[in-house]
């Protein structure tokens, strides 16, 4: 079966949090054009607005929808809801939070079979850890994704470099396609994931977060 993410190929996330300048959907459709001009081949956007609007680009969309709690740690597309909800925006592939930490809403296992199975939908499952993806592909999953490793309580880590090891543990255990997220923030390190086994890498800050990219160089002229 044809996956949509291109094999080898860049996916950027435009995502832009309420107290970011370039939130709304009029700025992440706009940042979803200049990625598809620049050779990108899918966009992960947050939220069904943003779903909508960087559709409209005529790529293919990891759709997620972002609900923070101070209850559980789970905050990527917690529900069926959600899912359906994305689905209905034009998600073509879903993303979700495939971590056995405490949730409110669906477990994993649930939300992988309702994406794949009911709404004939990618199931893109975020994890942290090793473990974590091999049971995410036994769950179903179409893609695990390293997004996760150093933003749960048991994967943090004091440096930004990106986890090549969980890229590498990964591709050896498990067939399912390994999409590497988190920290690409340059092209050598997005080459470098794929050079480790990666099918995709998604880069979001380094391409679409102007107010991190300046503070990038900021820090670095004024240190
Ligand atoms: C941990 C989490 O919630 N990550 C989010 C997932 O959607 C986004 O905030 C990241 O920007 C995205 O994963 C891309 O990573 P980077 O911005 O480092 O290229």
């Amino acid at each position: 079966m044809t996956l949509k993410l291109k094999k080898g190929g860049l996916v950027v996330s435009c995502q832009a949090r309420a107290d970011n300048p370039l939130h709304g959907a009029y700025f992440m459709g706009a940042m979803a054009f200049a990625a598809r001009d620049g050779g990108a081949c899918a966009i992960r956007a947050n939220g069904v607005l943003d779903v909508r609007a960087v559709k409209a680009a005529g790529l293919p969309v990891i759709g997620i929808d972002k609900q923070f709690s101070d209850a559980v740690p789970v905050y990527i597309t917690p529900t069926l809801a959600a899912c359906d909800a994305l689905a209905e925006a034009g998600a073509d592939i879903i993303g979700i939070d495939a971590t056995p930490r405490p949730r409110r809403g669906d477990e994993p296992a649930r939300l992988i079979r309702h994406i794949t199975e009911t709404l004939g939908l990618e199931a893109f499952c975020d994890i942290a850890t090793s473990d974590e993806g091999a049971a995410a592909a036994d769950m179903g999953a179409t893609y695990v994704a390293t997004t996760l490793s150093g933003y749960t309580d048991y994967s943090a880590r004091n440096d930004d470099m990106p986890d090549y090891a969980l890229i590498e543990a990964l591709v050896a255990s498990i067939k399912t396609p390994v999409v590497a997220e988190g920290r690409f923030s340059t092209p050598e390190r997005a080459r470098r994931a794929l050079d480790c086994g990666a099918y995709a890498v998604v880069v979001g800050t380094a391409i679409t977060n102007p107010r991190e990219i300046t503070r990038g160089f900021v820090r670095q002229i004024e240190g």
